[in-house]
């Protein structure tokens, strides 16, 4: 668990964190989101002590950061940026195995960890492991830079802006990549982001921040249904509204006994993407198959009624 509390951080006369208190449960995805300049990036830095808080404190499975010295501290909190920061001299295997070198594990074991890590990255070891980044496309070089800082097994993963620098069909991959290999390895993570779209896609918990204060901490779907602050609604965008919510519900949730013409959809895809396949095929309602089988049917109206409820 990591527990942020009361952290503030001002420069000058201007408060870049203003007395942020939240608590981020073991094994969860949490996003911070914000406009620029809204202190995300800085409260990112202040738990690694990239900076150092004005006042407040922060604690790691009970432990305050105050107690380690910054440089073993970041030895067990990974750090992932925009433009991946690989060293460029180093191939992959040196560069996912860095951390855990400092740590002085064993050659063998090293090794181990960067070919798991680079088949959970779909990246063939036998292919990558000797590579230069500049050998890689920009989306090898961003798994890359997420497998270094997941390499150690840290308490905790920090990304900034981890996607920022991607074209969106790569970043959407991306996206489902790091929300599979979380799942897999149970890590905690906390990512920053100025895309609500993202924060909505990848968050167990939205943090969203505003002019250094922490407007609403809540799960997707409250912020979507009901938003704080006219602030947050604004970032949420009223029009999507429904259909970010439709995006966050699988089908099987909506399932019922039934017929229905057409190809199934898997009981996992989510109500927008029946809706789509609804408008786009004519149909009033889609089959749903799980594990290969056809378990019912999800129809037009339940959906709409669905949305209905939450717009
Ligand atoms: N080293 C610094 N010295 C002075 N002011 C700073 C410093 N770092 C950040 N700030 C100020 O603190 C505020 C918050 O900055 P921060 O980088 O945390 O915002 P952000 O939400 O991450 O923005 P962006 O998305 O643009 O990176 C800004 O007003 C910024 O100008």
């Amino acid at each position: 668990m990591i527990e942020i509390d009361d952290l503030t951080k001002i420069y000058g006369d201007a408060t870049a964190v203003d007395h942020v208190t939240m608590t981020v449960e073991t094994g969860t995805i949490t996003v911070i989101v914000g406009t620029s300049g809204s202190g995300k990036t800085t409260l990112l830095r202040m738990i690694n002590r990239l900076e150092e808080p004005t006042s407040g404190e922060v604690r790691i499975n009970g432990e305050s950061t105050l107690a380690t010295k910054p440089h073993l501290l970041r030895r067990r909190i990974g750090y992932a940026i925009q433009g991946h920061g690989l060293f460029p001299h180093h191939t992959v295997a040196r560069n996912i195995g860095a951390v855990p070198q400092l740590l002085g594990w064993e050659r063998d074991k090293i090794r181990a960890r960067v070919d798991e890590l680079l088949s959970l990255f779909s990246m063939e070891p036998a292919a990558f492991r000797s590579r230069y980044p500049a050998e890689l496309s920009g989306g090898q070089q961003q798994r890359v830079g997420v497998a270094r800082a997941l390499a150690s097994r840290p308490d905790l993963l920090l990304m900034d802006e981890p996607f920022g620098a991607l074209d969106p069909i790569i970043r959407a991959r991306a996206q489902d990549d790091l929300r599979r290999i979380q799942r897999q390895l149970g890590s905690t993570i906390m990512l920053v982001t100025h895309d609500m779209e993202e924060a909505i896609r990848l968050g167990d918990m939205v943090a969203v921040m505003d002019g250094g204060k922490l407007v609403q901490y809540a799960t997707p779907a409250e912020i979507i249904a009901e938003p704080a602050t006219p602030f947050v609604a604004e970032m949420v965008g009223d029009v999507e509204r429904p259909l970010r919510l439709l995006s966050l519900i699988p089908l099987s949730e909506l399932v019922e006994d039934g017929e229905a013409e057409g190809a199934a959809m898997p009981a996992g895809a989510s109500l927008r993407d029946a809706l789509a396949a609804c408008l786009w095929t004519g149909r009033s309602a889609v089959p749903v198959e799980k594990d290969g089988a056809t378990i019912g049917r999800v129809t037009f109206a339940a959906i709409r009624a669905r949305a209905e409820l939450h717009a």
